[in-house]
């Protein structure tokens, strides 16, 4: 994770600092919606995409999760949502709505950067790595207020130290600290602190457990869930771990070779898996599966931007399921038991449902028929 801004070399942070007008009071939970988004990186085999049309809508005041194997583009999505994919990268095609920001891909400059302060908190992998040496944390806690117009620098420092005391940490010892003087658990700790003390309303979390021990990651998920609820957020978290995601999330939202192939509620998604994908993912982590008798790990390895093919369905090498129609044309995303599942076995299978059901539906009606002339 990093809270550097790719912009402002500074904290990102978060809109509505304490005191600031329009601030979390006057706020909802925005939501978003995610459209046909395309992202490339050039390679030395040329541009190749790393979302290859993208399309995700995040309920607002839900915790989304985003889960996947590593390459899966998860962290280019979450970089998407804040405009701030850097080069070798470049977002190619799509859109990013967000409530209250409009399509964030048509901001630039200052307007980004204010949406950026204002409206969207964030924490990026590698957090840990990307507080200034040179100033305590407190002293650049108080230039990330300052740099958003927080007017009220106490109430600004009480809350940090109230987010880092309910995160396990000594919060003022932690404000007169270096990071040298932090551990990288700690540090990470930070990092959730600075994207959440200035309330802003949307908050994206990429991987903000990884290298913390199991009692320290339960604690923050614990109060990524509390903070989430006491000020009304809607927030994303990126993780590759699928029993983070089942801890803490509503929804779920499966990433694999640059798409999304399943996305619902965590619950359904988990208990209940459609996409082959999914299926595979949880059948190989025996305390989510229940089959602690066989954990079943996927075979074959995830593409890279290299490996990925360039029609039809980026799973198919590894599919259980293939069929001729996977070579050459990409599942589009279906809506399948109050989920969207990119899948062409899964869509021919409740379409079949369907078709049963209408047969069946049809007979009701015809003895009925019968029936009443009788
Ligand atoms: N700067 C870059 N240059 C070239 N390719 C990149 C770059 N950043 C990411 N990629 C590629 O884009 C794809 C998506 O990467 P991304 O980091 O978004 O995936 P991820 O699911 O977040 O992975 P991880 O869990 O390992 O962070 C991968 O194939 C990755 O190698």
């Amino acid at each position: 994770m990093t809270t550097t801004s790719p912009e402002t070399g500074g904290h990102p942070g978060a809109p509505s600092p304490p005191g600031l007008a329009g601030g979390p009071g006057d706020m909802t939970a925005p939501g978003v919606r995610v459209r046909d988004l395309v992202v490339v990186y050039r390679t030395p085999l040329g541009e190749l995409p790393a979302l290859g049309g993208v399309s995700l809508t995040i309920e607002p005041g839900t915790i989304t999760g985003i889960v996947g194997e590593s390459g899966s583009g998860k962290s280019t999505l979450a970089l998407s949502l804040l405009n701030a994919v850097q080069p070798p990268g470049r977002i190619s095609a799509g859109s990013v709505e967000i409530d209250g920001l409009g399509n964030v891909l048509e901001l630039g400059g200052d307007d980004l950067r204010q949406a950026r302060g204002r409206h969207l908190g964030y924490v990026f992998q590698a957090a840990q790595n990307s507080l200034n040496p040179l100033k305590t944390v407190g002293k650049q806690l108080l230039d990330l207020g300052r740099s958003h117009g927080a007017d009220d620098p106490r109430a600004l420092v009480r809350d940090a130290r109230s987010l880092l005391e309910r995160m396990g940490l000594d919060g003022a010892r932690v404000l007169d600290s270096h990071q040298h003087q932090l551990s990288g658990g700690m540090r990470q700790r930070v990092g959730i602190m600075l994207a959440l003390v200035l309330n802003a309303q949307l908050v994206i979390l990429d991987e903000p457990t990884t290298a913390l021990d199991m009692i320290t990651q339960a604690t923050i998920l614990r109060i990524v869930r509390e903070v989430h609820k006491e000020r009304g957020l809607t927030t994303l978290m990126v993780t590759h771990d699928i029993g983070v995601a089942a801890e803490v999330t509503d929804r779920l939202a499966v990433m694999y070779g640059g798409r999304v192939v399943e996305h619902g509620p965590t619950m359904d998604v988990i208990g209940a898996p459609s996409h082959p994908y999914t299926q595979g993912l949880i059948r190989a982590i025996p305390r989510l599966s229940g089959d602690t008798a066989e954990a079943r790990a996927l075979p074959g390895r995830p593409p890279t931007l290299g490996t990925l093919p360039a029609g039809g369905c980026v799973f198919r090498e590894r599919c259980p399921l293939r069929m001729d129609v996977c070579e050459t044309v990409e599942p589009p995303p279906v809506l399948v038991d109050r989920r969207t599942v990119a899948c062409h076995a899964v869509a021919g299978a409740r379409q079949e449902r369907v078709v049963r059901e209408e047969r069946v539906v049809r007979e009701q009606e015809r003895v009925g028929r019968e029936e009443e002339r009788a």
